[in-house]
């Protein structure tokens, strides 16, 4: 693989399910991996088989549709979380255990009331148990965001002699700046012997809404797997969110790196996730959000209008939206109106529209939201035809 490609390892079912309420049965979380294997992901993380025999189930039904990506199931540093896992996944074509434990001194302390050898020891044990039933072990060092950088090399080089294939460095709980976040992903590049014979991955959580940013300096300096969901859903506020990685790769072509992503099925796999978790996304979320490509105020408007390029740096084509909208509101001007107008058949003279148009900003200071109904009303008051109507 081109050390300029990123791969993307797609957590909706698993992290992303870990959201309260957004419990998925076997069926539906069938129709989101068949659909993350269209999109292109490179790893799909099942869930996390131990937990239930529902999520068993799903894992193993997951490993025997999936055709293209690896089928991966979460597992803690345990021998029976790694049995459970391996037979959930002895269908799937590529498969990949992922094992791990805390490194922090918070988790070492208070989680496990251990110490830092004996969490190597661990952590070691666990990578070489899971190595006997698959070749593709990722190692996760959990709430690595907080961990000694020293120390968390450590870990990291046991790990590799023990068989990782991946090394997944958790910002857990979200707390890194993204120039911090970057610097670990330096330090662990240029301190861990053995690990460019790895992939370093990017786990980020949105706690303080740095999730995108920290993942994207994690690539900028070094790693290149990236683990998000669809619409950053996750645990608290939520993960890295997979469109907006993959969008800012595509729109930065200088970053020099890309992924196997086909951006077109962006807006629609939002869409059935949003509709399967019941969980919908605000408008303004980035890329795929209802308002990602909506223009209300009129001096946005009339830039739109002239070249969408003023004020859009993404072509909606690009992520599965048809096309930017216009919306009228009491702060559109009177090229958005003329141009909504011109869309339901009324094409007005520059004396029309100055007549009209003091009429729509009243109407829209009532209405909040001017319709194509409304425009319709609008030019009958005002005895206006449609343009392509003979009278
Ligand atoms: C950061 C993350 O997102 S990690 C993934 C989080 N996802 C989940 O937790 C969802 C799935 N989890 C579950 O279904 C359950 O918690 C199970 C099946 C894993 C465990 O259930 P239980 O056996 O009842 O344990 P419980 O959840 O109460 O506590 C977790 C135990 O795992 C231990 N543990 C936690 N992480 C790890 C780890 N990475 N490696 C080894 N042990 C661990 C804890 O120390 C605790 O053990 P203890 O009771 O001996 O102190
Ligand atoms: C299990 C790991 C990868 C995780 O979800 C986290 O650390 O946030």
């Amino acid at each position: 693989m081109s050390k300029n490609r990123v791969q993307i390892f797609d957590t909706t079912l698993r992290d992303g399910e870990q959201v309260p309420g957004c419990k998925l049965n076997t069926e539906q979380k069938l129709v989101i991996a068949k659909r993350l294997d269209l999109l292109g992901v490179d790893v799909i993380e099942a869930g996390f088989p131990i937990s239930s025999p529902g999520d068993f189930t799903s894992v193993e039904e997951i490993s025997k549709l999936v055709k293209n990506a690896i089928v991966c199931g979460l597992t803690r540093a345990n021998k029976k979380d790694i049995e459970v896992a391996a037979q959930a996944l002895k269908y799937a074509k590529r498969p990949r255990i992922h094992t791990g434990i805390g490194t922090s001194e918070s988790h070492i302390q208070y989680k496990f009331n251990s110490t830092q050898d004996k969490i190597i020891e661990r952590a070691f044990e666990a990578t070489a148990y899971a190595k006997k039933f698959v070749e593709d072990v990722e190692f996760y060092a959990e709430d690595a965001g907080r961990t000694d950088n020293e120390y968390l090399a450590k870990v990291l080089e046991q790990v590799i002699k023990a068989g990782a294939t991946v090394l997944n460095i958790p910002d857990t709980t979200g707390y890194c700046l993204p120039d911090e976040y970057g610097a670990k992903i330096k330090y662990l590049k240029e301190n861990v012997k053995g690990i460019d014979n790895v992939i370093i991955s990017c786990h980020c959580h949105n706690d303080l809404g740095l999730a995108t940013a920290n993942a994207i300096a994690g690539i900028q300096n070094g790693a290149r797997q990236i683990e998000c969901t669809i619409n950053g859903i996750g645990e608290r506020a939520g993960n890295t969110a997979l469109e907006e990685v993959v969008m800012i790769m595509k729109q930065h072509p200088y970053l020099n790196l890309d992924t196997n992503i086909n951006t077109k099925l962006l807006y629609d796999t939002s869409l059935l996730v949003q509709r399967s978790m019941g969980m919908v996304v605000q408008p303004n979320k980035a890329v795929i959000g209802e308002n990602a490509f909506a223009h209300s105020s009129g001096i946005h408007q009339d830039g739109v209008i002239k070249n969408r390029e003023t004020y859009e740096i993404m072509n909606p084509e690009d992520v599965g939206v048809t096309e930017s909208s216009i919306v009228l509101t009491a702060r559109s001007g009177r090229a958005a109106l003329a141009y909504r107008a011109k869309n339901v058949g009324y094409d007005l003279t520059k004396i029309q529209l100055d007549d009209v148009y003091p009429q729509f900003l009243k109407f829209a200071d009532f209405h909040k939201e001017v319709n194509d109904s409304d425009i319709h009303h609008l030019m009958e008051l005002n005895h206006i035809h449609k343009t392509n109507v003979h009278i």
